[in-house]
C-alpha cells in the first residue's frame, strides 16, 4: 500500500488535454488542510482546465488526483459523486438563478442533496446568507443587489453544504478593488470559520499576496508548472523569471 503524507488534496504526474490538444502535464503539487491556495498564471494557461479537473467535473489525460486518501478516478462512480458532495464550487460565470430569491437559491443544493424539510432548508440558507454579511437579503432576487454581493451569495450557495474543500474560480473577477478587498476578507472569514481548505483561482495581486498561504504556477509557454508554495516566499525566494514576472506585475527587476 501507498504511504500518504497528511496533505489534504495531493497532484500527481497530473497531464490535461483536451482531447489531442495538451494543457498542462507533469502537475506535482500538495494542497494541505485549511489552505488558501492560488492556481495562478498568464491568460489562457489552463488554470480554470486544472480547476475543473480538481472538482472531478473532467477526467485527467494521465495522473492522479487524491484527495485525502482517495484518487477521484480510481474510485467507483458513485463514490466519486460522494466525494463531490464535500466540494463547494463557484464559478466566475456562477451567475445565481435569476427566477429564484437568494435564499432559494441558496437552498437549492440543499433540497437536492439532503432529506431536510422546507422549513429547515429556509433557515439553513437564511445563515448562510447572515455568513456572508446578507442577513436580511434572502427574500431578494439577483437583479435587485449589487455585484459585490451577488458574489457574495454566491459563496453562500458554495458553502450551503459545508464542504470540506471550497473551490472558486476568479471569485472577484469584475469588482472594483474595494469590493474585492472586502470579498477577500469574506474568503479569509470563512476558511478560518469553516475550517475549510480552499482551491481559487485569480489574477488579482493582492488576493495572491493577502490571502494566499500556497499556490502553484502554470506556463503556457512550457505548458506545466513552473513554481508551488507560499505565494509571498516565492517573491522573495523563486528564481524563475516568468514566476517573477507575473508576480512583479512585469516590473523590471533590479539586481
Ligand atoms: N472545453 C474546452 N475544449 C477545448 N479547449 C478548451 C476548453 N476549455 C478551454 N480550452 C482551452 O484550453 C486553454 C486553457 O483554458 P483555461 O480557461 O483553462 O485557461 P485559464 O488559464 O483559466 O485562462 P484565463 O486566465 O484567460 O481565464 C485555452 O487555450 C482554451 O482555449
Amino acid at each position: 500500500m501507498m504511504t500518504q503524507a497528511q496533505a489534504h488534496i495531493r497532484v500527481r504526474d497530473l497531464t490535461l488535454r483536451y482531447g489531442e490538444k495538451l494543457i498542462q502535464q507533469n502537475l506535482n503539487f500538495d494542497v494541505n488542510n485549511n489552505d488558501i491556495f492560488i492556481i495562478m498564471g498568464g491568460s489562457g494557461c489552463g488554470k480554470s482546465t486544472l480547476l475543473k479537473h480538481m472538482i472531478g467535473l473532467y477526467q485527467p489525460a494521465e495522473g492522479q488526483i487524491w484527495v485525502n486518501n482517495d484518487s477521484l478516478w480510481q474510485v467507483s462512480e458513485s463514490k466519486r459523486q460522494r466525494m463531490m458532495q464535500h466540494f463547494g464550487v463557484s464559478y466566475q460565470a456562477g451567475a445565481l438563478v435569476s427566477s429564484l430569491t437568494l435564499a432559494e437559491n441558496v437552498g437549492m443544493p440543499l433540497e437536492l442533496y439532503t432529506k431536510l424539510s422546507p422549513k429547515e432548508v429556509a433557515e439553513l440558507a437564511s445563515l448562510k446568507l447572515s455568513m456572508v454579511g446578507l442577513a436580511g437579503f434572502e427574500a431578494y432576487y439577483p437583479a435587485e443587489i449589487s455585484g459585490g454581493m451577488l458574489k457574495r451569495a454566491a459563496l453562500a450557495r458554495a458553502i450551503a453544504l459545508d464542504p470540506e474543500i471550497l473551490f472558486f474560480d476568479e471569485p472577484s473577477a469584475g469588482l472594483d478593488p474595494l469590493s474585492a478587498r472586502l470579498l477577500d476578507d469574506l474568503i479569509l472569514e470563512l476558511s478560518d470559520s469553516m475550517k475549510s481548505t480552499i482551491v481559487m483561482v485569480t489574477h488579482e495581486l493582492a488576493s495572491i499576496f493577502s490571502i494566499g498561504n500556497n499556490s502553484v504556477f502554470l506556463d503556457t509557454e512550457t505548458q506545466t508548472m513552473l513554481a508551488t508554495g507560499n505565494p509571498n516566499l516565492l517573491l522573495t525566494d523563486c528564481e524563475n523569471p516568468k514566476v517573477q514576472q507575473f508576480l512583479r506585475r512585469g516590473e523590471v527587476m533590479n539586481a
